[in-house]
């Protein structure tokens, strides 16, 4: 099976301090993984690690078999991989949800002198379809409920059409039915995409629900279930 992700003795932190020991991890193309662990875990820094914002201090990191340890090929990577984070609010924006999701391919095949294209406009047509957000697509973003808006924020992160998904506590502060239409949501970019999905969660029963495999953090160090 082709391997998405692939870390090898990863260790990182934080000048002295080291925050992930000797961490290796594999994430195969289509499977849905999640790292779970407590408050300060160091699951952050971990995708922190795959997105090199921060320098690696031992090991490897092979995203789709290709090495990007400490910022090689970082456009590549950045092409890739679609990270939702955490407290990111697209919510804000004085724009439609339409346009909101076509602005994640800023910088792809449209930019200050290119306009977007019909290609551009029909990768965003179908991911909207697919997080369930067709019916609001001309609604203002700042008047999406918080299970929208997460939808939304998943929405820009896949119209860049990434191999490999970065979901950070995707479920907090939501309520169980929007709970439900995000794991529905998941579950039909899974199938429509072959993705692999690495998701950070608190929430065990959640994780427990949608995932294919759960790993441990406990204080920088990875366990197996
Ligand atoms: N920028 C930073 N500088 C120094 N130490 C940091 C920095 N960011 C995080 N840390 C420390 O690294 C450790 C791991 O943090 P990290 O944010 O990766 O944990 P986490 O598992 O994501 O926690 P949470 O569930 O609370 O988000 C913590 O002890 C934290 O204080």
């Amino acid at each position: 099976m082709e391997k998405a992700i692939e870390l090898k003795g990863l260790t990182m932190g934080y000048g002295e301090s080291i925050v992930l020991h000797n961490i290796d991890l594999t994430v195969y193309l289509g499977e849905f993984l999640t790292i779970f662990g407590e408050n300060g875990a160091g699951k952050t820094t971990l995708f922190k690690g795959i997105l090199q914002l921060l320098p690696v201090q031992r090991g490897k990191i092979y995203i789709l078999g290709k090495d990007v340890t400490n910022g090689k090929d970082k456009t590549w990577l950045r092409s890739q991989i679609g990270y939702v984070p955490q407290k990111y609010n697209s919510g804000n924006f004085p724009i439609c949800v339409f346009d909101a999701v076509l602005l994640g391919r800023w910088g792809t095949s449209f930019s200050y002198l290119k306009k977007p294209s019909k290609e551009d406009k029909r990768i965003t047509e179908e991911i909207l379809e697919i997080v369930g957000l067709t019916p609001l697509k001309y609604q203002d973003c700042r008047k999406l409920s918080g299970g929208q808006t997460q939808r939304l924020n998943i929405a820009r992160a896949l119209v860049r059409q990434p191999k490999i998904l970065l979901l950070d506590e995707p479920t907090t502060h939501l309520d169980i039915d929007s709970q439900r239409l995000l794991d529905e949501t998941l579950e039909n970019i899974r199938q429509q995409y072959n993705l692999s999905i690495l998701m950070i969660s608190h929430n065990q029963h959640h994780a427990r629900r949608i995932s294919d495999r759960i790993v441990y953090l406990e204080k920088g160090r990875l366990f197996n279930e």
